[in-house]
C-alpha cells in the first residue's frame, strides 16, 4: 500500500488518512470500492480482497476489529481512528463481496 505524505492529509481533528486520495466520506469510498470491483485495475488491493473470497474478508474484519479493541484501549485517540478507518474499509469490502448495497445496511440502523 502507498502512503502518502501523511502531514498534507491531516484533518482538523489532528486524524490522517493513510491512503492516497485524502479524506473521503464512507459513502464516497463505498462507491470508490464498488468502482473498483467492477474495473478491476491492476494492483488493486479490493480486486485481490475479493478475489480471496468471504472467508478470507471475515476474517480480517475480525482482525481488524480485535485492533480497534486494542488501540482504543491503549493507543491514541489517532491510532484508534485509523484503526477504525480500516475495519470500516474491509466491512465494505464484505458488503461489495455480498452484493449488498449501503441502503441494504441503512435500513437496519
Ligand atoms: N481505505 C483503505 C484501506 N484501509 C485498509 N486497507 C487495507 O487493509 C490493510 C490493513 O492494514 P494493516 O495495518 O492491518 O496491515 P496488515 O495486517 O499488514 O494488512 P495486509 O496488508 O497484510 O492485508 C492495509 O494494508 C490495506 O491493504 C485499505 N485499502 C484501501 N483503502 C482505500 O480503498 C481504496 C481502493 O484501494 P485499492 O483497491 O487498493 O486501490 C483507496 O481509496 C484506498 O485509499
Amino acid at each position: 500500500m502507498t502512503r502518502v505524505d501523511r502531514s498534507a492529509d491531516a484533518t482538523a481533528s489532528g486524524v490522517v488518512s493513510d491512503y492516497a486520495g485524502g479524506v473521503k466520506t464512507f459513502e464516497s469510498l463505498f462507491a470508490e470500492l464498488s468502482e473498483k470491483a467492477v474495473t478491476r485495475p491492476e494492483g488493486s488491493g479490493t480486486v485481490a480482497e475479493l478475489d480471496a473470497g468471504v472467508h478470507a474478508i471475515g476474517k480480517k474484519i475480525v482482525e481488524e476489529a480485535a485492533e480497534v479493541w486494542m488501540a482504543a484501549e491503549f493507543q491514541s485517540d489517532a491510532e484508534a481512528a485509523e484503526e477504525i478507518s480500516q475495519l470500516l474499509y474491509h466491512v465494505q469490502v464484505l458488503m461489495i463481496s455480498k452484493g449488498l448495497s449501503l441502503q441494504d445496511v441503512y435500513r437496519f440502523l
